[in-house]
């Protein structure tokens, strides 16, 4: 296409959304006339579904679940009085909550105030207030968030040894929606005992997020931790930012939430509408069919040029993967649906992988987000005429164009700046678009039955752990791996008991390995 189609390509198809100060360009979306009404009645049984869902419909028939993140930001729309009323109760609780910890009403034994927040928490549970923090948080914000989002420990080590003497008056939030998760009950355990060792007591610092009657939400009355929250049946861990889950850590770090709950309120409006030009969900999700022929063909490369969004991607992801990449659709055949998301922002990504977009395999599309304002205040020039926003603006429209004249598509999302109006309306914006194109390609967004593989061959490798501890203790000689395997009828996992041993034996746990570590089949393993 020369530069005047183009140009009016883009004015044909560009979505504005005054209030929020939202443009959406997908002029450089290779699609025609002919695919987008192709594509009307599919998007007319997608509106239909959405207003199932928003209406309390059991939009995730696994688990026999409504869905209802929607209405989090406008609980008029809770389809029973009880759900509209937890909910102005949570956001209630959560304000009368920090309000109290932000005057020292509610304070640690040893300190004044609380100064710091320790988040533990995994996947949904963690990575919306991670982003929301390093989008939002003020520079001095009333209390430092820290994150524990793993069960290495290593890097819990990191953040308690950053913590220091700070732990006497750190709030730790554990948030957990099943509140069974091993990571974040790991985590905890490991920060417990770190209280501990500063002769501190857990449950006078402790809070949590959790479903009503989890494990965790047992300990935690139980043990009489400060407060609990609560996180609703009918919310997903990925787009849980909306509730107690992203609402409490932001409001203690002094975040507005409701500017949040607004924006996002404001984009569901939007995105409500059912009609695909003036849907900027809908232009995504009809995006994303294009370009991967709604079999996820091509890669979203997430490329927002602003540093305090660079944990965009990482929420997408999340978002995105765990909601579309499933292996049967919802008539149970096999599709293996799904779009793989990785970025993380620009121009930094210009020096590193853009090349391989540029010029490599086009197995992708780009989504660049771009934010208009460079910074609060002027800005000072580098060269006459010219500011450091000026050169970040020219890369991503040099990179963009670039992109497009060597055949690689891509759409861009411009917000006026990043506040917690257009945060909202961005996670609003993406959750809509993800259910929408799950319908499209009919498939449950909301559950994640991969995920459970994964977890439950972690409990069988622990098992195996324990069984073969206790066979090495009462072998008062070496023996070989497969001599133990066969021992202890674990032949088939002959692999992974090796390297239970190994990193047994790496961390000076009693096991000990004598042999040529490149050749395992020869390692003699002994109790020591
Ligand atoms: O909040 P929970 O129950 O600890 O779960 C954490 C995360 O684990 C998952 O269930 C996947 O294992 C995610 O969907 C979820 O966000």
């Amino acid at each position: 296409m020369d530069a005047i189609t183009l140009w009016q390509r883009y004015q044909d198809w560009l979505y504005y959304h005054e209030e929020i100060g939202l443009y959406l360009d997908i002029s450089r979306i290779r699609f025609d006339q002919a695919f987008l009404e192709a594509m009307k009645p599919k998007f007319d049984g997608a509106f239909r579904d959405m207003e199932a869902l928003e209406g309390g419909a059991i939009a995730n028939p696994d688990e026999q679940r409504m869905v209802g993140h929607y209405w989090l930001r406008n609980p008029e729309l809770a389809p029973t009085p009880q759900i509209k009323q937890q909910i102005i109760d949570t956001v209630n609780k959560i304000e009368t909550f920090v309000a109290k910890v932000h005057k020292g009403e509610i304070k640690p034994p040893q300190a004044e105030k609380f100064t710091d927040l320790l988040s533990i928490g995994i996947g949904g549970s963690a990575l919306g207030p991670q982003f929301v923090a390093d989008a939002l948080a003020p520079d001095y914000p009333l209390i430092n968030i820290h994150f524990i989002d793993n069960s290495d420990p290593d890097g819990i080590d990191r953040i308690l040894q950053r913590l220091g003497d700070r732990l006497k008056s750190t709030l730790i939030l554990v948030i957990s929606k099943s509140g069974g998760t091993p990571e974040p009950r790991n985590g905890m355990m490991e920060v417990k005992q770190a209280l501990l060792k500063q002769n501190l007591h857990f449950p006078d610092q402790a809070i949590a997020t959790t479903q009503i009657g989890s494990k965790l939400y047992q300990e935690a009355t139980s043990q009489g931790w400060l407060e609990t929250f609560p996180m609703e049946d009918w919310i997903g861990g990925r787009t849980s930012e909306m509730s107690a889950v992203g609402l409490l850590p932001a409001a203690l770090q002094g975040i507005d939430i409701h500017a949040l709950l607004q924006g996002a309120q404001t984009m569901d409006i939007a995105t409500r509408q059912p009609d695909i030009k003036t849907n900027p969900a809908a232009l995504l999700a009809l995006c994303w069919y294009a370009v991967g022929g709604g079999r996820g063909q091509k890669d979203m490369v997430i490329l927002p040029y602003k540093d305090r969004l660079i944990l965009l991607s990482r929420y997408l992801q999340q978002l995105v993967m765990e909601s579309l990449g499933k292996e049967k659709d919802l008539d149970g055949n096999i599709v293996n649906q799904g779009i793989s998301v990785y970025g993380n922002k620009g121009s930094t990504d210009q020096h590193a992988y853009v090349q391989q977009l540029r010029d490599g395999v086009p197995n992708f599309f780009a989504t660049f987000i771009e934010v208009l304002r460079d910074r609060q205040g002027p800005s000072s020039e580098i060269e006459p005429g010219v500011t450091a926003g000026d050169y970040l603006s020219g890369f991503l429209q040099g990179t963009r164009e670039a992109l497009y004249d060597n055949q690689r598509d891509s759409i861009t999302v411009t917000i006026t700046e990043v506040n917690p109006y257009t945060v909202g309306a961005l996670v609003a914006l993406y959750e809509r678009a993800v259910s929408l194109y799950a319908s499209l390609v009919n498939i449950n967004a909301y559950h994640q039955p991969g995920v459970e593989a994964g977890k439950k061959a972690a409990a069988q490798v622990l098992e195996l752990q324990h069984q073969s501890l206790q066979a090495l203790r009462s072998h008062s000689q070496g023996i070989s791996i497969s001599d133990l395997a066969t021992k202890i009828d674990a032949q088939e996992q002959v692999e992974t008991l090796y390297k239970i041993l190994r990193h047994l034996a790496a961390n000076d746990r009693g096991v000990e390995l004598s042999g040529d570590p490149s050749k395992p089949g020869q390692l003699i393993a002994k109790w020591r």
